[in-house]
């Protein structure tokens, strides 16, 4: 394996950095070292690599891959690169790679430490790739199930799979059953590498939905976003009461905690920390900083029962348009791992609520501003946009409140907060990945910290004010007070 193994380095050495699900971009030049090499089934084999930076620890990606002697015809998009044993190609889009995987786990087959296990019997059917990389790779498998293989591993349980599965055994309706997982050995412990999920054929992406919502408007010049075709209020209300219900189900199925005045000051270290981090990589951030810190130490201020009345438990941890389906039946969440660049042992921590509501708010923000990328951003679209992302802030608070009992909107610092926090956490993703859209949510930290100035945090409400006295949910004074020009 060695002179094997040392050209395979050189391929990977080139190919991975520009994968989409690379999360090095920002750690300097890495060193690739291959960690294990194991066939799970032929042809597919599955390798764990390590890459190792000046600073810090290594980070660890599973490649699986297939090395053939001959060329099938249509299939150079996938080839990492040529060797002295043939061609390498991602063995997740090779036919015979994504079958092999399919029966390792249809026969809860074992290899060495490489585990798996599924709860039915499962078809065998063709894969097809997902349309675009993200943070990891998922391939359906004829119209049945879509399986995520992690990219980037974090040694033991991976959120998405525990959560989901926790959903799935308390009965929610918001999530697609689990079917099969898959794990080996990474740093001394089973961690696990693939999940298989009933594929929700029906299912179109919240993302979508909002954007063709968003369009509709854009196209109707003279009317306001409650009365075009394409409103996406209900939908949004509807999406806040399925937030809420699946934050129910996990605080049943999982552990939960009451903030103490210590876990709040440790919240507000940690967000000045990511703050930190961010402001260091993007100095557009620098102007905002001071106030952005202002709103966090807010948070301290009053007892936790008033600052934060909810318990904290676990979430979905990066809930935003494009991790929601909506389905015949409702709105499904999926893709429970949290953010991607947090360290697993953050994100299963128990948090906040309203952290993943914050996200959700900055979904609809994104929508409507992402529209402008496209269309320029002349004053009425502007203001257009605006009102769209505010009418459905507020339908999706007031889906969620109805269905939790207490409106985010009550929270009105920690919902701040989390949004400050999300905003941030953005401007440093968009610049790593998306430079072009780092505009979106440098215009929300401008916006959180100019039209919101720090406000004392309210007492618990036992019953909910009408929705026009709710303070956050809209980013800007109300519809009427601005007629659009034009
Ligand atoms: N159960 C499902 N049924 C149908 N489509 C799904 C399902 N789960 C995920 N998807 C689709 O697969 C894509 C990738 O899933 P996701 O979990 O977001 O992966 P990643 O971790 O790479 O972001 C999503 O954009 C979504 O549209
Ligand atoms: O879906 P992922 O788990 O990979 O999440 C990461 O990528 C998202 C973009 O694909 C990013 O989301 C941001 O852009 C979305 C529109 O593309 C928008 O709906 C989200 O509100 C916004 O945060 C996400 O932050 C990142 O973790």
């Amino acid at each position: 394996m060695g002179d094997h193994h040392a050209e395979l380095t050189g391929l990977l050495t080139d190919w991975l950095p520009r994968q989409r699900w690379f999360a090095g971009k920002g750690r300097g030049a890495g060193r690739i070292r291959i960690r294990r090499d194991t066939t799970v089934f032929e042809p597919l084999r599955l390798l764990v690599v390590d890459v190792d930076y000046d600073h810090g620890p290594p980070d660890h990606y599973q490649v699986p891959l297939v090395v053939r002697a001959d060329a099938p015809f249509g299939h150079d998009g996938f080839l990492i690169g040529e060797c002295a044993g043939g061609l390498v190609y991602d063995g997740l889009h090779d036919p015979d790679g994504s079958a092999a995987l399919l029966q390792f786990l249809g026969r809860s087959a074992r290899r060495d430490d490489l585990v798996a296990e599924a709860t039915r019997t499962l078809d065998d059917l063709p894969a097809h790739a997902v349309g675009a990389e993200q943070s990891n790779t998922s391939i359906i498998y004829g119209d049945a199930y879509i399986l995520k293989v992690f990219r980037r591993l974090w040694p033991g349980l991976n959120p998405d799979l525990e959560v989901t599965r926790a959903l799935a055994e308390v009965g929610s309706a918001h999530v697609a059953a689990p079917v099969a997982w898959f794990s080996g050995e990474v740093e001394g412990q089973p961690t696990t590498l693939g999940f298989l999920q009933e594929y929700l054929r029906s299912g179109t992406e919240g993302w979508r939905l909002a954007l063709a919502s968003v369009r509709d408007l854009y196209a109707e010049a003279d009317l306001h976003a409650d009365e075009v075709g394409g409103d996406f209020a209900a939908e949004a209300e509807r999406l806040g009461a399925a937030t809420a219900e699946v934050h129910a189900d996990l605080a049943r199925a999982l552990p939960t905690r009451q903030p103490t005045a210590d876990a709040l000051r440790a919240l507000v270290t940690y967000l000045h920390g990511r703050l930190d981090a961010a402001v260091e990589a993007v100095a557009e951030l620098r102007p905002f900083e001071a106030a952005v810190r202002k709103s966090y130490d807010e948070l301290t201020g009053a007892a936790p029962a008033v600052v934060h009345p909810r318990p904290f438990q676990r979430l979905h941890g990066d809930l935003h348009l494009g991790q929601v389906l909506r389905v015949d039946s409702g709105w499904v969440l999926f893709d429970f791992e949290g953010e991607p660049a947090r360290p697993v042992a953050e994100r299963v921590g128990l948090e906040s609520p309203l952290r993943d509501v914050a996200g959700m708010l900055r979904s609809f923000d994104y929508a409507a501003r992402s529209m402008l990328l496209e269309r320029g951003d002349e004053p009425a679209l502007v203001y257009r946009a605006q009102e769209w992302a505010d009418r459905n802030r507020e339908a999706f608070c007031r889906g969620y409140g109805a269905a939790a009992g207490r409106d985010p909107r009550d929270d009105t610092a920690m919902l701040r907060a989390f949004e400050l926090d999300k905003a941030v956490y953005e401007v440093l993703y968009e610049a790593r990945h998306r430079p072009g859209w780092i505009g979106i949510p440098m215009a929300s930290v401008e916006q959180l910290t100019q039209t919101h100035p720090p406000a004392a945090a309210q007492p618990p409400a036992a019953t909910q004010p009408p929705a026009a006295t709710h303070p956050t949910a809209a980013t800007h004074p109300p519809a009427a007070t601005h007629p659009p020009a034009g």
